[in-house]
C-alpha cells in the first residue's frame, strides 16, 4: 500500500501527536553523551530530527522523551515548541512515558526515533495519510538488500532465508492513539491510576520480543492488521559511528 504525499493534511494533524524518543544513551555510538545530543554538521541529532518531523507535520503536537536529569535536549525540544518528558530505561518504556503525557484529545499518535534524524517528509506524511484513511497501525518498511542466513548455536550457517518475505522496519510508526495506549496497558508498560490518569511503569526489562511499537500490536492486539508504507534509505537510524558519516553526507547533498 502506498500513500505518497509530501505533507500531512491539516485535518489529520489536528488530532495527531508525535512522540520523538530521544532518551537513549547511545552506547553503540560511543560519544559518552546521549545520542540525540551528538552533533551532525554542528547541530544536535534531535534538532535535525525535529526539523524533519515538522517539515511534514508543522502543526502536530510533539512530545520528546529525554534522559533523566537532562536539560540540553529539553532546551532543543522547547526551541521547536515541543514538550520534553523524562523517558524510561528502554525504548519501549520511553514510549510509555510519552504516551502518559499524551493529550486525551489525540486521535492518532506517531512514534519516531530521534536517531532517524533524516526521515523524509514524504514518509512521515504517508504514515499520517494511511491513518487518516482508516488504517490503525502503520509502519514504513524497506526490502532487505543483503543475502540473509540463519545461524546455529555454534555460529554455523543454517542456510539462506528467503528475503522476499522479509522487510526492514523504520519509524515513524503510526497508530490510532487509543490502540497504542491499550496495548501498552496490556503489556504492563502503562497503568491507569484511580483517577484514570496514565502512568508509565518502571520495569526490569521489556516484554520478550518487543523491539518496536508495532510488535506490541502483533502481540497484544493480533486482530489489528499492521499496514506497510514505503520507507526510505534516508530514514536510516544512527546507531554506530559510520552512520554519522552517512548522515553528514546526506545533509551536504541536500544543501547543494
Ligand atoms: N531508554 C531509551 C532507549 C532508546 N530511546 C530512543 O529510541 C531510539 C532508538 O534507540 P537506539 O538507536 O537503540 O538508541 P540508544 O538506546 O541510544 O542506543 P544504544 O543501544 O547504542 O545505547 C533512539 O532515538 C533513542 O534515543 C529512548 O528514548 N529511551
Ligand atoms: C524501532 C526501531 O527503530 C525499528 O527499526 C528499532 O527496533 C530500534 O531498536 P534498536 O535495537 O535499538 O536498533
Amino acid at each position: 500500500m502506498t500513500f505518497s504525499t509530501s505533507s500531512a493534511s491539516p485535518s489529520v494533524q489536528d488530532g495527531l501527536a508525535v512522540i520523538v524518543v530521544a532518551a537513549g544513551s547511545g552506547t553503540r555510538l560511543g560519544y559518552g553523551m546521549p545520542k540525540a545530543l551528538v552533533p551532525v554538521a554542528g547541530r544536535p541529532i534531535l534538532d535535525i530530527a525535529l526539523e524533519s518531523v515538522a517539515d511534514a507535520l508543522p502543526t502536530a503536537r510533539i512530545i520528546v522523551t529525554v534522559p533523566a536529569g537532562d536539560t540540553e535536549l529539553s532546551a532543543v525540544a522547547a526551541a521547536h515548541g515541543a514538550r520534553a518528558v523524562t523517558g524510561g530505561a528502554t525504548r519501549a518504556q520511553s514510549v510509555a512515558c510519552g504516551l502518559a503525557a499524551l493529550d486525551s484529545s489525540a486521535r492518532f499518535v506517531l512514534v519516531h526515533d530521534a536517531a532517524r534524524l533524516l526521515v523524509p517528509g514524504r514518509v512521515t506524511a504517508s504514515v499520517a495519510a494511511a491513518l487518516e484513511s482508516g488504517e490503525r497501525a502503520v509502519i514504513p518498511v524497506l526490502p532487505v538488500n543483503d543475502t540473509v542466513r540463519g545461524v546455529d548455536a555454534q555460529g554455523h550457517s543454517t542456510g539462506t532465508v528467503d528475503r522476499s518475505g522479509l522487510r526492514a522496519v523504520q519509524t515513524p510508526q503510526g497508530f490510532e492513539a487509543r490502540l497504542l495506549v491499550d496495548v501498552n496497558l496490556r503489556a504492563g508498560l502503562l497503568e491507569r491510576d484511580q483517577h484514570g490518569a496514565l502512568a508509565a511503569l518502571d520495569r526490569a526489562e521489556d516484554p520478550e520480543g518487543i523491539t518496536d511499537d508495532a510488535s506490541l500490536i502483533e502481540r497484544f492486539a493480533p486482530e489489528v492488521p499492521v499496514t506497510f508504507v514505503a520507507g526510505d534509505e534516508e530514514s536510516f537510524k544512527v546507531t554506530r559511528p559510520f552512520d554519522l558519516i552517512t548522515a553528514r553526507a546526506v545533509l551536504e547533498q541536500r544543501a547543494r
